[in-house]
């Protein structure tokens, strides 16, 4: 069978987590809009939650691999066959991954397996250190493999060009931030979306703040956990909590037993994106040890505490938004109270910033995916981009 020419051939889309759904959307739904074909491949590896969020932008995957496993080495085990199958028979110009999940570097080794081109969502965040694991290996990983490499951020860029990857280094913004702005507009314009988001908090009395916390990573389960959540129960007295609790039974098990019951305490279980942007925006503080919403929370002006020690995400941090308050108990409740306590204080962590990028990531992202011959060129390019690559938000989103 005759070989399709490069630019007839689908972007094939390879996503497992909820992240990845939301991060990806808005790439799918642009290359849509401009007539390019798309695959999209479920691995299987969040079969509830990922399909949730996709629904959320009105998509749905082309394939579903349907693929779980109890740890990530035997995922990954268990995908790359199965991905490497589906890469040969579709023969796309370019296999896309996102971030650093199991299916992430799962999706790259079946790419370069297959000797498809691969492109790299959200390339070069880096903590320097083991943590997380196993996202920073898999990230690392996957930049030595992809030859296309989409920062989110300048910082994200210089990572991966001291790290002498191969390929195109371009800064584009988070796809995250366009998925974010497309919501609120939504959730502005269609007022039916609007109360069905809510739904899940609507409940919730309105006489204090609420505080929302979302806490999954495998890192901070075990003592931190605890820590994490003898400061929320002590917060009750305060503010309302709000809990999107994770499925992940390391993490629901401790959460329900610490604080099922408990007075101003609300455990929801994982919101459509809609919902959870909705909340995201009625919210007084966030205290998170996740990715997405540590970049999320300042295009809202929400103030971020985050329960980590260190974060690939500094650029919150140098605009004011975020601050590290880690998982010992008495430090986030003093964060929190000083927060809740003192407006002045409240309102410059508040002031909404684009550090991540400007909501315009997607188009960047795509217009390098449709460059003509791009999966081939990329192959033997191993250049900066420039300012041909760079995107720059109203307050300095992109760099
Ligand atoms: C080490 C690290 O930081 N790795 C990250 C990790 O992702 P994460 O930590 O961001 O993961 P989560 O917190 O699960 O998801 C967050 C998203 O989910 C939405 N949300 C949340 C609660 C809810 O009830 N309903 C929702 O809709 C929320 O708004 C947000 O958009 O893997 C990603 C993929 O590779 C990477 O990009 C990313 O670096």
């Amino acid at each position: 069978m005759p070989v399709p020419h490069p630019e007839s051939r689908p972007i094939l889309f390879i996503a497992g987590t909820r992240p990845e759904a939301v991060k990806l959307a808005p790439l799918v739904l642009d290359l849509q809009a401009r007539g390019v074909a798309t695959r999209l491949v479920a691995t299987g590896q969040h079969p509830d939650m990922f399909g949730a969020a996709l629904a959320g932008f009105g998509l749905k995957a082309d394939i579903d691999l349907g693929l779980t496993a109890p740890t990530p080495d035997a995922l990954v085990g268990r995908l790359v066959p199965a991905l490497a199958d589906v890469i040969r028979r579709a023969l796309p110009a370019w296999v896309v991954v996102q971030g650093d999940t199991s299916s992430t570097l799962a999706g790259a080794l079946a790419a370069r397996y297959a000797g498809a081109a691969l492109a790299h969502v959200e390339a070069g965040l880096r903590t320097g250190c083991d943590d997380p694991h196993p996202e920073e290996m898999h990230r690392r990983l996957v930049a030595q493999m992809a030859t296309l490499h989409l920062a989110p951020t300048a910082a994200a860029a210089s990572a991966l060009l001291a790290e002498g990857v191969r390929g195109g280094v371009h800064v584009t913004g988070n796809s995250g931030i366009d998925a974010l702005l497309l919501m609120a507009a939504r959730l502005r314009r269609d007022a039916a979306l609007a109360d069905a988001a809510v739904t899940p908090f609507g409940h919730v009395p309105r006489g204090r703040p609420w505080v929302l916390a979302t806490i999954h990573r495998r890192e901070n389960r075990g003592r931190r956990l605890a820590g994490v959540l003898a400061a929320l129960a002590e917060l009750s007295a305060d503010a309302e909590i709000l809990i999107p609790v994770h499925p992940s039974p390391a993490v629901a098990g401790p959460v329900r037993a610490m604080l099922g019951g408990r007075a101003h305490v609300h455990l929801l279980p994982p919101l459509p994106y809609a919902g959870f942007v909705a909340l995201m925006l009625r919210c007084a503080l966030v205290l998170t040890d996740s990715g997405g919403v540590q970049e999320e929370a300042p295009a809202l002006g929400l103030p971020c505490l985050v329960l980590r020690d260190g974060t690939e995400r500094p650029e919150g941090l140098a605009s004011g938004n975020a601050r590290l308050v880690g998982t010992e108990r008495a430090a986030i409740v003093a964060a929190v109270r000083g927060l809740l306590g003192d407006a002045r204080l409240h309102a410059a962590m508040a002031v909404p910033a684009l550090p991540y990028g400007d909501g315009r990531a997607a188009a960047a992202i795509n217009d390098l995916l449709l460059r003509p011959t791009a999966a081939s060129s990329a192959q033997r390019s191993g250049s900066w981009s420039g300012s041909g690559g760079h995107r720059r938000s109203a307050r300095g989103g992109g760099r």
